[in-house]
């Protein structure tokens, strides 16, 4: 039995996956967690599982903790995991470059799964960027990204696009920073040739849409993946944490999970 615990729990994701995780017969859910201020903290998240502040405060110390929150909290839980030696399967996005190599630092003494898209298909979109770049480089084809999310998402773009746009840089040989162009606006002239645009549109309920154009004169290519529900996410977090749960100490992505 793998002891679960799951952070921000009132949260779209994080609702979702202590769900799974109560029902899944090869986990014990041994706490959740939220922000102080919000009220809820001592309180029942379920028969005999309660709300904490923190992993620390829990009465069994979770294997695995699977975090779908904000940075700030995050980085919070990344010391308290190292303390107590615990698993983590991030799915959190929006971390500044150096919030990620917090990340890489602390995967040296516990094993994590970091990855901003846990479902099986945005992972194979990852592969197959890469392999459309390679195949089109220095071809003349001009590459964008657009995503779409719900009006409640809190960072843009999102974490998914920006791994898009990391994939195409790596497999294009540039750095990422001298070519991404964040939306365009004004006599911006006319479009240069390594640019990459990263587009973002938020509305409605929209779970998650990403789209990679490779256009030329004459043709383009779309690439798109759509989340019709969150489960597709949740769902990839709970074959993570089983299989993260027994590893080494290490920086993890979904492709190891997945095996892809
Ligand atoms: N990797 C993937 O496959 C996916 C990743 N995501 C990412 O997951 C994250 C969460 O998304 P979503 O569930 O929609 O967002 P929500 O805002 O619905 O949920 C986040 C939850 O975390 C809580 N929280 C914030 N700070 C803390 C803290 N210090 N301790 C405990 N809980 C805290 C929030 O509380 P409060 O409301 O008070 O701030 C909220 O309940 C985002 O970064 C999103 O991009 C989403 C879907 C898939
Ligand atoms: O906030 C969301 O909802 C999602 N966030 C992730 C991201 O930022 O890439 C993944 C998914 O698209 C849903």
């Amino acid at each position: 039995m793998i002891k679960v615990a799951v952070t921000g729990a009132k949260g779209r994701m994080g609702n979702l996956i202590a769900s799974l995780v109560l029902q899944d017969k090869d986990f014990k859910l041994v706490g959740v967690t939220e922000r102080e201020t919000t009220g809820v903290i001592g309180k029942e998240f379920s028969v005999g599982v309660k709300f904490y502040s923190s992993i620390k405060e829990m009465p069994e110390k979770p294997d695995v903790v699977i975090d779908f929150t904000l940075p700030e909290a995050t980085l919070k839980l990344l010391e308290e995991a190292k303390e107590l030696k615990t698993a983590l399967v991030i799915g959190t996005t929006g971390f500044s470059e150096e919030e990620k190599r917090k990340i890489e630092e602390t995967a040296q003494e516990i094993p994590i799964v970091f990855s901003p898209n846990m479902s099986l298909g945005v992972n194979l979109l990852f592969k197959l960027v890469a392999e459309v770049t390679k195949a089109l480089k220095d071809k003349g084809y001009d590459i964008e990204i657009f995503e779409i999310h719900h009006r409640f998402k809190k960072d843009a773009p999102s974490g998914t696009a920006m791994r898009l746009a990391e994939i195409i840089a790596e497999n294009l040989g540039k750095d990422l920073s001298e070519i991404a162009v964040y939306g365009r606006k004004g006599i911006v002239g006319e479009r240069k040739p390594n640019e990459v645009g990263v587009l973002a549109a938020r509305m409605g309920d929209v779970v998650g849409d990403h789209t990679v154009f490779f256009a030329t004169l004459g043709e383009r290519l779309e690439l798109t993946h759509r989340a019709t529900s969150r489960e597709t996410f949740a769902r990839g977090a709970i074959v993570a944490a089983k299989w993260v749960a027994n590893k080494k100490a290490g920086l993890y992505t979904m492709f190891d999970v997945l095996g892809i």
